[in-house]
Protein backbone atom coordinates (compact mmCIF):
# COMPACT_ATOMS: atom_id res chain seq x y z
CA UNK A 1 0.00 0.00 0.00
CA UNK A 2 1.26 3.55 -0.97
CA UNK A 3 1.76 5.87 1.98
CA UNK A 4 0.51 9.10 1.69
CA UNK A 5 4.17 10.20 2.25
CA UNK A 6 5.31 8.07 -0.61
CA UNK A 7 2.46 9.51 -2.53
CA UNK A 8 3.09 13.02 -2.04
CA UNK A 9 6.89 12.50 -2.55
CA UNK A 10 6.24 10.68 -6.03
CA UNK A 11 4.14 13.49 -7.23
CA UNK A 12 6.56 16.31 -6.72
CA UNK A 13 9.18 13.97 -8.56
CA UNK A 14 6.99 13.11 -11.43
CA UNK A 15 4.74 16.26 -11.61
CA UNK A 16 6.64 19.02 -12.05
CA UNK A 17 9.10 18.91 -15.26
CA UNK A 18 6.39 19.76 -17.09
CA UNK A 19 6.95 22.73 -18.92
CA UNK A 20 9.24 22.27 -21.99
CA UNK A 21 12.13 24.58 -23.36
CA UNK A 22 12.92 24.24 -26.81
CA UNK A 23 16.56 23.33 -27.18
CA UNK A 24 16.35 24.24 -30.82
CA UNK A 25 17.61 20.74 -32.08
CA UNK A 26 15.42 17.60 -32.43
CA UNK A 27 18.24 15.71 -30.75
CA UNK A 28 17.98 17.37 -27.35
CA UNK A 29 15.13 17.53 -25.17
CA UNK A 30 15.00 20.26 -22.39
CA UNK A 31 12.07 19.99 -19.54
CA UNK A 32 11.85 22.62 -17.09
CA UNK A 33 10.64 22.43 -13.55
CA UNK A 34 8.24 24.97 -13.50
CA UNK A 35 8.24 25.05 -9.68
CA UNK A 36 12.14 25.01 -8.85
CA UNK A 37 13.85 25.59 -12.32
CA UNK A 38 15.78 22.92 -12.57
CA UNK A 39 16.40 21.84 -15.98
CA UNK A 40 16.54 18.11 -17.37
CA UNK A 41 18.41 17.66 -20.77
CA UNK A 42 18.35 14.59 -22.48
CA UNK A 43 20.12 13.48 -25.00
CA UNK A 44 18.21 11.70 -27.94
CA UNK A 45 20.93 10.94 -30.98
CA UNK A 46 19.77 7.21 -31.62
CA UNK A 47 21.22 4.50 -31.82
CA UNK A 48 23.52 5.00 -29.51
CA UNK A 49 24.18 9.15 -28.72
CA UNK A 50 27.14 9.24 -30.74
CA UNK A 51 28.92 12.63 -30.12
CA UNK A 52 28.96 14.09 -33.35
CA UNK A 53 29.67 17.87 -34.42
CA UNK A 54 25.66 18.22 -34.43
CA UNK A 55 24.67 16.79 -31.24
CA UNK A 56 27.78 18.21 -29.56
CA UNK A 57 26.20 22.16 -31.07
CA UNK A 58 22.86 21.30 -29.64
CA UNK A 59 24.33 20.79 -26.18
CA UNK A 60 26.50 23.54 -26.41
CA UNK A 61 23.55 25.86 -27.28
CA UNK A 62 21.16 24.36 -24.51
CA UNK A 63 23.46 24.85 -21.69
CA UNK A 64 24.33 28.51 -23.27
CA UNK A 65 20.41 29.32 -23.28
CA UNK A 66 20.16 27.47 -19.67
CA UNK A 67 22.53 29.86 -18.10
CA UNK A 68 20.36 32.79 -20.23
CA UNK A 69 17.18 31.81 -19.28
CA UNK A 70 18.27 32.12 -15.65
CA UNK A 71 17.41 27.96 -14.68
CA UNK A 72 18.52 26.71 -11.48
CA UNK A 73 20.39 24.04 -11.99
CA UNK A 74 20.47 21.23 -15.12
CA UNK A 75 20.08 17.59 -14.80
CA UNK A 76 22.17 15.45 -17.65
CA UNK A 77 20.50 12.32 -19.04
CA UNK A 78 19.31 10.68 -22.09
CA UNK A 79 16.02 9.13 -23.50
CA UNK A 80 17.58 6.58 -25.31
CA UNK A 81 17.07 3.15 -23.50
CA UNK A 82 20.13 1.83 -22.09
CA UNK A 83 22.29 4.31 -23.22
CA UNK A 84 23.84 7.44 -21.42
CA UNK A 85 26.49 8.18 -24.48
CA UNK A 86 28.60 5.85 -26.78
CA UNK A 87 31.29 8.40 -26.72
CA UNK A 88 32.56 10.36 -29.42
CA UNK A 89 31.06 9.24 -32.70
CA UNK A 90 33.84 6.90 -34.25
CA UNK A 91 32.31 8.06 -37.71
CA UNK A 92 33.26 11.54 -37.22
CA UNK A 93 36.60 10.70 -36.77
CA UNK A 94 37.45 8.30 -39.46
CA UNK A 95 38.30 9.23 -42.69
CA UNK A 96 37.08 13.09 -42.03
CA UNK A 97 38.72 16.02 -43.71
CA UNK A 98 41.10 18.15 -41.89
CA UNK A 99 37.90 20.46 -42.64
CA UNK A 100 35.69 18.57 -40.39
CA UNK A 101 37.95 17.02 -38.07
CA UNK A 102 39.00 20.78 -36.78
CA UNK A 103 34.78 21.86 -36.27
CA UNK A 104 34.32 18.72 -34.68
CA UNK A 105 37.05 18.74 -32.23
CA UNK A 106 36.17 22.64 -31.58
CA UNK A 107 32.70 21.69 -30.86
CA UNK A 108 34.02 19.34 -28.41
CA UNK A 109 36.03 21.90 -26.92
CA UNK A 110 33.28 24.66 -26.66
CA UNK A 111 30.95 22.41 -25.22
CA UNK A 112 32.86 21.11 -22.59
CA UNK A 113 34.56 24.67 -21.74
CA UNK A 114 30.71 25.19 -21.17
CA UNK A 115 29.47 22.12 -19.25
CA UNK A 116 32.52 22.28 -17.20
CA UNK A 117 32.46 26.04 -16.63
CA UNK A 118 28.92 26.65 -15.94
CA UNK A 119 27.92 28.07 -12.67
CA UNK A 120 24.61 25.85 -12.83
CA UNK A 121 24.71 22.94 -10.74
CA UNK A 122 25.01 19.94 -12.19
CA UNK A 123 23.33 16.40 -12.12
CA UNK A 124 24.78 13.93 -14.32
CA UNK A 125 21.47 11.07 -14.18
CA UNK A 126 23.34 8.32 -15.70
CA UNK A 127 20.74 5.70 -17.42
CA UNK A 128 22.78 3.73 -19.21
CA UNK A 129 26.29 2.79 -20.65
CA UNK A 130 28.64 5.71 -20.73
CA UNK A 131 31.72 5.02 -22.23
CA UNK A 132 34.66 7.65 -23.30
CA UNK A 133 33.11 10.80 -23.92
CA UNK A 134 30.00 9.59 -22.33
CA UNK A 135 31.98 9.13 -19.30
CA UNK A 136 33.60 12.81 -19.87
CA UNK A 137 29.95 14.45 -19.73
CA UNK A 138 29.08 13.13 -17.05
CA UNK A 139 32.56 13.75 -14.68
CA UNK A 140 32.60 17.64 -16.08
CA UNK A 141 28.82 17.72 -13.85
CA UNK A 142 28.84 18.01 -10.52
CA UNK A 143 27.35 15.15 -9.02
CA UNK A 144 26.90 11.42 -10.29
CA UNK A 145 23.58 9.32 -10.20
CA UNK A 146 23.74 6.02 -12.03
CA UNK A 147 20.95 3.88 -12.76
CA UNK A 148 20.57 0.18 -12.39
CA UNK A 149 23.63 -1.76 -12.12
CA UNK A 150 24.25 -3.10 -15.08
CA UNK A 151 25.99 -0.17 -16.94
CA UNK A 152 29.60 0.53 -17.15
CA UNK A 153 31.33 3.99 -17.19
CA UNK A 154 35.10 5.07 -17.81
CA UNK A 155 37.57 6.21 -20.27
CA UNK A 156 38.28 3.74 -22.50
CA UNK A 157 40.13 5.35 -25.28
CA UNK A 158 43.61 3.23 -25.51
CA UNK A 159 41.10 0.07 -26.07
CA UNK A 160 40.85 1.53 -29.40
CA UNK A 161 44.60 2.64 -29.43
CA UNK A 162 43.96 6.21 -29.09
CA UNK A 163 44.84 8.19 -25.81
CA UNK A 164 42.24 10.30 -23.82
CA UNK A 165 43.44 13.97 -24.22
CA UNK A 166 44.91 15.66 -21.38
CA UNK A 167 41.77 17.63 -20.51
CA UNK A 168 39.84 14.21 -20.14
CA UNK A 169 42.41 12.57 -18.02
CA UNK A 170 42.47 15.93 -15.87
CA UNK A 171 38.92 15.67 -15.29
CA UNK A 172 38.48 12.26 -14.27
CA UNK A 173 42.14 12.36 -11.65
CA UNK A 174 40.27 15.88 -10.40
CA UNK A 175 37.67 13.05 -9.12
CA UNK A 176 39.39 9.63 -8.38
CA UNK A 177 42.78 10.87 -8.14
CA UNK A 178 46.11 10.11 -10.00
CA UNK A 179 46.91 6.65 -8.97
CA UNK A 180 43.81 5.20 -10.16
CA UNK A 181 42.98 7.81 -13.20
CA UNK A 182 46.49 6.10 -14.06
CA UNK A 183 45.67 2.37 -13.73
CA UNK A 184 42.08 2.78 -15.45
CA UNK A 185 43.82 5.25 -18.37
CA UNK A 186 46.62 3.01 -19.11
CA UNK A 187 44.55 -0.13 -18.83
CA UNK A 188 41.26 1.27 -20.76
CA UNK A 189 39.00 0.27 -18.09
CA UNK A 190 35.47 0.42 -18.20
CA UNK A 191 34.01 0.60 -14.28
CA UNK A 192 30.83 -1.88 -13.33
CA UNK A 193 28.15 0.21 -11.35
CA UNK A 194 30.00 -1.10 -8.31
CA UNK A 195 33.23 -0.36 -9.13
CA UNK A 196 32.66 3.15 -9.90
CA UNK A 197 30.76 3.62 -6.91
CA UNK A 198 33.20 2.24 -4.76
CA UNK A 199 36.19 4.78 -6.43
CA UNK A 200 34.01 7.30 -6.27
CA UNK A 201 33.63 7.77 -10.02
CA UNK A 202 30.01 7.94 -9.35
CA UNK A 203 28.43 9.21 -5.93
CA UNK A 204 25.34 7.37 -5.74
CA UNK A 205 24.14 4.25 -7.35
CA UNK A 206 20.09 3.78 -7.62
CA UNK A 207 17.54 1.33 -8.73
CA UNK A 208 15.34 3.48 -11.00
CA UNK A 209 14.94 7.51 -12.33
CA UNK A 210 12.39 8.26 -9.93
CA UNK A 211 14.84 7.56 -6.83
CA UNK A 212 17.63 9.45 -9.19
CA UNK A 213 15.39 12.49 -9.50
CA UNK A 214 14.81 12.17 -5.92
CA UNK A 215 18.67 12.48 -5.16
CA UNK A 216 19.16 15.28 -7.78
CA UNK A 217 17.08 17.18 -5.80
CA UNK A 218 18.50 16.61 -2.36
CA UNK A 219 22.18 17.69 -4.37
CA UNK A 220 20.33 21.03 -5.81
CA UNK A 221 18.65 21.41 -1.85
CA UNK A 222 22.02 21.94 -0.58
CA UNK A 223 22.66 25.19 -2.48
CA UNK A 224 18.98 25.96 -1.48
CA UNK A 225 20.39 29.12 1.21
CA UNK A 226 23.83 29.63 -0.59
CA UNK A 227 24.24 32.58 -2.95
CA UNK A 228 24.27 31.82 -6.37
CA UNK A 229 27.50 33.74 -6.91
CA UNK A 230 29.57 32.90 -3.76
CA UNK A 231 28.56 29.10 -4.92
CA UNK A 232 29.71 29.66 -8.58
CA UNK A 233 32.81 31.84 -7.41
CA UNK A 234 34.11 28.95 -5.24
CA UNK A 235 33.23 25.95 -8.45
CA UNK A 236 35.25 28.14 -10.44
CA UNK A 237 38.18 28.72 -8.02
CA UNK A 238 38.08 24.22 -7.95
CA UNK A 239 38.05 23.72 -11.20
CA UNK A 240 39.90 26.75 -12.31
CA UNK A 241 43.28 24.74 -13.53
CA UNK A 242 41.65 21.70 -15.60
CA UNK A 243 39.61 24.37 -17.08
CA UNK A 244 42.12 26.75 -17.67
CA UNK A 245 44.64 24.02 -19.36
CA UNK A 246 42.12 23.88 -22.45
CA UNK A 247 41.12 27.45 -22.52
CA UNK A 248 45.14 28.57 -22.78
CA UNK A 249 46.10 25.55 -25.39
CA UNK A 250 43.13 24.83 -27.39
CA UNK A 251 44.85 25.26 -30.71
CA UNK A 252 48.06 23.05 -29.48
CA UNK A 253 44.78 20.57 -28.50
CA UNK A 254 43.33 20.59 -31.75
CA UNK A 255 46.74 20.00 -33.50
CA UNK A 256 47.36 16.92 -31.13
CA UNK A 257 44.13 15.66 -32.21
CA UNK A 258 44.00 16.68 -36.24
CA UNK A 259 47.94 14.70 -36.30
CA UNK A 260 47.30 11.66 -34.03
CA UNK A 261 44.22 10.48 -35.39
CA UNK A 262 45.18 11.50 -39.12
CA UNK A 263 48.23 8.68 -38.52
CA UNK A 264 47.62 5.78 -41.29
CA UNK A 265 47.81 3.46 -38.26
CA UNK A 266 45.57 5.33 -36.09
CA UNK A 267 42.89 5.73 -39.00
CA UNK A 268 42.97 1.78 -39.64
CA UNK A 269 42.35 0.81 -36.02
CA UNK A 270 39.37 3.04 -36.07
CA UNK A 271 38.32 1.60 -39.33
CA UNK A 272 38.63 -2.20 -37.73
CA UNK A 273 36.46 -0.59 -34.20
CA UNK A 274 33.73 0.53 -36.12
CA UNK A 275 33.64 -2.60 -38.52
CA UNK A 276 33.53 -4.76 -34.55
CA UNK A 277 30.75 -2.71 -33.65
CA UNK A 278 29.05 -2.74 -36.43
CA UNK A 279 29.15 -6.75 -36.46
CA UNK A 280 27.84 -7.51 -33.40
C1 LIG B 1 47.79 7.53 -31.23
C2 LIG B 1 46.50 7.95 -30.59
C3 LIG B 1 45.79 9.07 -31.28
C4 LIG B 1 44.89 9.80 -30.33
C5 LIG B 1 44.24 10.96 -30.94
C6 LIG B 1 43.92 11.98 -29.95
C7 LIG B 1 42.71 12.15 -29.48
C8 LIG B 1 41.59 11.33 -30.01
C9 LIG B 1 40.36 11.49 -29.22
C10 LIG B 1 40.17 10.30 -28.42
C11 LIG B 1 38.91 10.41 -27.65
C12 LIG B 1 37.97 9.52 -27.84
C13 LIG B 1 36.79 9.52 -27.00
C14 LIG B 1 35.66 8.66 -27.46
O1 LIG B 1 34.58 8.88 -27.00
S1 LIG B 1 35.93 7.42 -28.59
C15 LIG B 1 34.44 6.46 -28.59
C16 LIG B 1 34.58 5.32 -27.65
N1 LIG B 1 33.33 4.65 -27.50
C17 LIG B 1 33.25 3.33 -27.39
O2 LIG B 1 34.24 2.61 -27.39
C18 LIG B 1 31.86 2.75 -27.27
C19 LIG B 1 31.56 1.87 -28.43
N2 LIG B 1 30.19 1.39 -28.37
C20 LIG B 1 29.80 0.40 -27.53
O3 LIG B 1 30.53 -0.10 -26.73
C21 LIG B 1 28.37 -0.03 -27.64
O4 LIG B 1 27.86 0.46 -28.86
C22 LIG B 1 27.47 0.46 -26.50
C23 LIG B 1 27.58 1.96 -26.26
C24 LIG B 1 27.80 -0.29 -25.20
C25 LIG B 1 25.99 0.15 -26.87
O5 LIG B 1 25.85 -1.21 -27.20
P1 LIG B 1 24.56 -1.72 -27.99
O6 LIG B 1 23.35 -1.14 -27.39
O7 LIG B 1 24.69 -3.20 -28.07
O8 LIG B 1 24.67 -1.03 -29.42
P2 LIG B 1 25.62 -1.49 -30.63
O9 LIG B 1 26.99 -1.76 -30.15
O10 LIG B 1 24.92 -2.55 -31.40
O11 LIG B 1 25.68 -0.13 -31.48
C26 LIG B 1 24.54 0.31 -32.23
C27 LIG B 1 25.05 1.07 -33.43
O12 LIG B 1 25.81 2.21 -32.98
C28 LIG B 1 27.12 2.20 -33.53
N3 LIG B 1 28.04 2.77 -32.54
C29 LIG B 1 28.24 2.41 -31.28
N4 LIG B 1 29.11 3.21 -30.67
C30 LIG B 1 29.52 4.12 -31.59
C31 LIG B 1 30.43 5.23 -31.55
N5 LIG B 1 31.09 5.62 -30.47
N6 LIG B 1 30.57 5.96 -32.68
C32 LIG B 1 29.89 5.63 -33.82
N7 LIG B 1 29.01 4.58 -33.90
C33 LIG B 1 28.83 3.84 -32.80
C34 LIG B 1 27.37 0.72 -33.80
O13 LIG B 1 28.37 0.60 -34.78
C35 LIG B 1 26.03 0.26 -34.28
O14 LIG B 1 25.88 0.69 -35.62
P3 LIG B 1 24.94 -0.08 -36.64
O15 LIG B 1 23.54 0.14 -36.16
O16 LIG B 1 25.23 0.56 -37.95
O17 LIG B 1 25.36 -1.53 -36.60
Amino acid sequence: MTTVLQHVVRRSILRPFAKSFSSGSPLVDVQVNDKTGVAIVKMGRAPVNGLNTELLGALNDTFDSLEKNKATGMILSSSIPNIYSAGLDISEMYNGTPENLTKFWNTLQSMWINLYSTPLPTVALINGNAPAGGCLLAMSCEYRVMVGSKFVIGLNETQLGLFAPKWFQDTMVSIIGPRQTELALTSGKLFSAQEALKIGLIDELVASEEEALASSDKFFGLFKRIPGYARGQTKNFVRAEVLDWLLKNREHDTKVFLNSIQLPHVQKGLGLYLQSLKKK
